[in-house]
């Protein structure tokens, strides 16, 4: 039903989220305070809570058993994750309204409705005050209630006002699928409905074959006059929908849709150069940006940094090299794994100060670009991905 704060991606089975920089205000709330101590109580027993949370709502409310998985361990801690990120992170006002909103937005293919809230809330308290014992008191109850009251009333908001001009969901047929090594597939899709998103973007996808399990993936263009939109799919070991989307689907299905999400796109109001740096699937969504670039016809330099682990592995550098012929402006750097790993290779030139970086790829290669780049000068405001992992919870 919720996921967790993701990344935009990928062929990622794991999670994705919407990529600024959380930036954690000095000196915590009173609620903070109290929040985070619950938080750091129920840390170590994590799963336990997790799974007493799911069997209170589901006992409770058996009614809202049909809009989680079938198998649940793959959703097991999405919900309560997203939750105890929020909770935690209340005080960062603008990245958290800007990630509840998406989520509420995104619950909207779920069947979620303004009435289910409630019911989550009290599983969640009810978890909380089994295993955070020590802790809890009257105080910290009211923090807790006040701060999910907070939390669902984004989310609910956000849904009714996206109801009035989105579907809560689309369905788009595969149109082409092209295996570009034996893991690796480019999807093509096409919508019933127009699709609008912008390039550096991602959707959430749900397969025929497992109904209620939804995969954040990046758009590889920029928006197309046909309307299509294509994905690079990665099939990754136990990733179902990966392995469905790669080795399954075939021209002719049909998949669903979630709204598109994701903040990890191209500022038109400046001329700054870009540097981008995209690891394995995660070229997707750099081939977008640097698409939306060329169609705003702007001479901005952008770099792009495009690693994989083998020259075999770079699937996609046919393409780049194709962008990079025709656009003067675009220089394309592949880098495999025995020249070093990405965030090297890319502190091997420069300087990047000046420009504004954009990461997308494995989550270490995210976190390390991210240091990486800081450390040869570039602002942290001036640094875009998708991954919120610095919002992982104390309980995650
Ligand atoms: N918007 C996004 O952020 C997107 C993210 N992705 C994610 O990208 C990943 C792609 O996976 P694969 O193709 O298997 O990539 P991979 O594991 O083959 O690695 C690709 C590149 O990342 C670098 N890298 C990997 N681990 C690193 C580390 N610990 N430190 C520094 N550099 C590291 C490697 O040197 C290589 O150049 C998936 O996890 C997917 O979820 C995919 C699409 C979009």
């Amino acid at each position: 039903m919720m996921d967790a704060p993701t990344t935009t991606t990928d062929d990622r089975e794991s999670p994705a989220a919407d990529g600024k920089e959380p930036r954690i205000s000095e000196g915590p709330s009173a609620d903070a305070v109290l929040v985070r101590r619950t938080l750091a109580e129920i840390a170590p027993v994590a799963d336990r809570v997790t799974s007493y949370f799911y069997a209170l709502l589901f006992t409770h409310h058996p009614e809202l058993r049909e809009m989680f998985p079938v198998a649940m361990d793959t959703q097991r801690d999405r919900l309560l994750k997203a939750l105890l990120t929020a909770a935690e992170h209340m005080d960062d006002v603008p990245v958290l309204t800007a990630y509840l909103e998406n989520l509420g937005r995104g619950h909207r293919k779920y069947g979620t409705r303004a009435t289910h809230y409630p019911a989550v809330g009290e599983a969640l308290i009810g978890a909380l005050v089994r295993y955070a014992e020590k802790s809890w008191d009257e105080e910290t109850e009211a923090a807790w209630v006040r701060t999910y009251t907070t939390i669902s009333q984004i989310m609910i908001d956000a849904a009714a006002e996206d109801e009035r001009s989105a579907p809560a969901w689309w369905q788009a047929e595969v149109v082409s699928h092209d295996l570009r090594t034996p893991d690796i597939a480019v999807v093509t899709l096409r919508p019933d409905r127009p699709y609008p998103f912008l390039a550096g973007q991602y959707t959430t996808l749900e397969t025929p074959w497992w109904p209620r399990i939804w995969r954040h993936y990046s758009f590889a263009s920029a928006p197309r006059p046909d309307g299509l939109l294509s994905l690079h799919v990665k099939a990754v070991p136990a990733g179902w929908v990966s392995n469905a989307l790669v080795h399954r689907a075939r021209p002719g299905d049909v998949l669903r849709l979630g709204p598109p999400a994701g903040s990890m796109t191209v500022d038109h109001s400046t001329d700054t150069g870009l540097l981008c740096m995209g690891g394995g699937t995660g070229i997707a969504p750099i081939k977008a940006l640097v698409e939306d670039v060329a169609e705003h016809g702007d001479r901005r330099p952008v770099d792009v940094f495009y690693g994989a682990r083998s020259g075999h592995d770079l699937y996609d550098i046919d393409t780049m090299l194709r962008l990079q012929k025709t656009f003067p402006w675009l220089s394309v750097h592949p880098v495999t794994e025995e020249q070093g790993r990405l965030p090297e290779a890319v502190c091997r030139y420069g300087p990047w100060n000046e420009r504004d970086a954009y990461l997308s790829g494995p989550l270490d290669m995210v976190r390390c670009g991210v240091d990486a780049l800081r450390g040869a000068g570039v602002p942290s405001d001036r640094i875009r991905h998708d991954f919120l992992t610095e919002l992982a919870p104390a309980a995650g």
